[in-house]
């Protein structure tokens, strides 16, 4: 049992206000393959996307916002889109980027959403679209070989992205935008002229255009990859629910042995032919595959996450021995309906990709002014478990399921209502195992439900273990902030110390990391237990610096002090023992009765 020596750290109050500031600055914005680790890197820090499509061009603009904000409370961090050349250049020259053509705009409505972007550009883009998104004018030169290095298409292919690509060249992520990865042509492997000098000049005009930095890829389905893929384009693959994922994921492997795993077309539907039946795929074998998907670590993109329509004449065509025009619809039966509804699918796919524990950040705006101070509260005992709540950032109190139910707050008109929710861990024995999290309830402010609530889980335990928050607390502040706050610092052990116990004297309640592991809640205020334990393998040799980070969710003392003790103290004699009294409304608030602390 290895010694336990005390862990002295500077005998004087450990400052708390060192902190490394990690902000990415805008010249750090990165989006790269990790080879070694096999994922992505957004801003060096290891990222997975989990993407929907949604095509802006059947979609009216004014709907834009309604549906990419649907996609991220369904839990999406992208969106993945195609340009359709025709879309823009309906005559040789002629170019339209006004209202629902405007791209700009919808790449600016998917960062107000906070979806970063696949963009995919084509010039051929398939999807169901007319004439895969090739202008019908190339057809006027009869002769005219589509898809391939004729000069003729090449000649029509460059003028159109010497316009096209320059308007997206700010929009990349690591010029500040939110593009992260584009594609070159479109499950080019499934064409029968394979024609490698075709691919060669897109990628090289991509290249050109966008410069080194931007990650180009292709996207084949599993038939597709010979000719499909290109060096120096990242090879990915599509496939839906009913197909063999190990046996296509291993075909990527052959052409990425490293980097990602990527599907960039998830079938979470399929299209529509006049004159057959409505395609669907089932919620449970579009939720399982996705799920085995994410298990492998793979990012994945669900085409589509919402269809839409194929207004006017736009509707492409298929030839499976006869000839196939699609429907208006493009509903697909997709997670987000032609018409903008949520579907049971949205829900089971929210649920995959959803986060069980930790917390969760729920968001509205008061949409008038609160002047006199009034009772916010959740319905039928509705917060499961803790709720931190803010107004415009500034800490109103907590609310705790089955002890606190209410609290009062003023707020002016527009202004910002927080709730930090926090999942204090799930029944494990007793009546009801289905322990739902969050708020279970829209809150109540007086006499008014508030509504239009946004919800963001927080991956709290990658901010921390990646990046250090920004410091918080400054010296100059008068008055030491309440409510939830990041802490943090680093700290060198001075001799070959042993295990030893965290104390957070004064601290009230929250999570503590230690060089990155979350070591678990702390809640000094309520006992018994006062000390975390630590084990000596968390800790850095004698000369190297440990970091500490702490969440404190209510309030620290003006002189927050870290010690480590060589002993623990679990049964803490500053603690009451708390009786929790639900009166028979259990919408009063039942203030603990405490009794005095064994
Ligand atoms: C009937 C197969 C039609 C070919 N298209 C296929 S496989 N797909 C892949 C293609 O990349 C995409 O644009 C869509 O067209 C999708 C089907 O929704």
């Amino acid at each position: 049992m290895a010694l336990r020596k005390p862990l002295c750290l500077p005998s004087l109050l450990l400052l708390l206000l060192l902190l490394l500031l990690l902000l990415p600055q805008a010249d750090t914005r990165s989006f790269v393959v990790d080879w070694n680790q096999d994922r992505f890197l957004l801003d060096g820090v290891p990222f997975r996307y989990v993407s929907g499509s949604l095509h802006y061009f059947r979609v009216p603009r004014v709907l834009w916002a309604d549906r990419l904000f649907k996609m991220r409370m369904s839990g999406l961090n992208a969106v993945q889109f195609y340009v359709p050349w025709n879309y823009h250049e309906p005559e040789p020259g002629v170019y339209n980027f006004n209202g629902s053509r405007d791209l700009i705009a919808f790449l600016n409505e998917a960062s107000i959403a906070n979806l970063l972007v696949i963009l995919r550009p084509g010039p051929y883009i398939c999807a169901e679209w007319e004439m895969g998104g090739l202008p019908a004018w190339l057809l006027r030169k009869p002769n005219v070989r589509l898809r391939t290095s004729d000069p003729d298409f090449l000649a029509a292919v460059d003028s159109w992205f010497k316009v096209l690509l320059p308007k997206i060249y700010p929009w990349l992520y690591h010029n500040g935008g939110n593009i992260i990865s584009i594609q070159v042509e479109n499950e080019y492997g499934s064409y029968r002229a394979c024609d490698i000098s075709y691919m060669r000049h897109l990628a090289g005009l991509f290249r050109a255009l966008l410069g080194e930095e931007i990650l180009l890829f292709t996207t084949d389905g599993p038939e597709g990859l010979k000719c499909g893929s290109l060096e120096g384009l990242y090879t990915t693959v599509d496939f839906g629910p009913a197909d063999n994922m190990t046996k296509i994921f291993a075909l990527q492997r052959e052409y990425e042995p490293h980097g990602p795993l990527v599907n960039s077309e998830y079938y979470t539907g399929w299209l529509d032919y006049w004159g057959q039946n409505h395609s669907t795929r089932s919620i449970t074998d579009v939720t399982r595959g996705l799920e085995n998907m994410l298990k492998l670590g793979a990012s994945v993109n669900m085409y589509m996450f919402h269809g839409g329509t194929n207004f006017g004449y736009w509707n492409g065509a298929d030839e499976k021995g006869h000839f196939l025009p699609i429907t208006t619809s493009y509903d697909y039966d997709a997670p987000i309906s032609e018409a903008g509804d949520v579907t049971p699918k949205l829900f089971a796919l929210r649920n995959v990709i959803s986060q069980d524990r930790g917390f969760m950040l729920y968001r509205t705006y008061l949409m008038y002014p609160v002047f006199e101070p009034t009772q916010f509260w959740v319905p039928n005992n509705g917060v499961h478990d803790r709720a931190y709540v803010m107004v415009d950032g500034v800490f109103q109190g907590v609310l705790e399921r089955n002890m606190k139910h209410k609290l009062f707050l003023t707020g002016k008109m527009g202004a910002t209502v927080d709730v930090l929710l926090e999942n204090m861990g799930r029944l494990s024995f007793g009546s009801n195992y289905s322990d739902f999290k969050g708020l279970l309830e829209p809150p109540i402010l007086g006499q008014t439900i508030l509504t239009h609530w946004l919800m963001f889980p927080l991956e709290v335990d990658k901010l921390v273990k990646w990046w250090f928050p920004p410091q918080l607390l400054k010296n100059s502040r008068p008055q030491i902030p309440s409510g939830p706050i990041f802490y943090s610092t680093t700290f060198s052990i001075l001799d070959s110390g042993g295990d030893t116990f965290l104390f957070l004297p004064g601290w009230t309640k929250g999570q503590v990391w230690i060089n990155g592991f979350n070591l678990g809640r702390y809640w000094t205020k309520r006992g018994p237990q006062q000390t975390l334990y630590v084990p000596r393998p968390l800790l850095f040799p004698t000369g190297s610096l440990n970091k500490i980070t702490l969440l404190e969710l209510e309030n620290v003392p003006p002189q927050p002090e870290i010690q480590f003790l060589d002993s623990p103290i679990l049964n803490s004699t500053l603690h009451k023992t708390y009786i929790y009294s639900l009166s028979a409304d259990t919408q009063s608030d039942s203030e603990p009765m405490e009794l005095s602390g064994h």
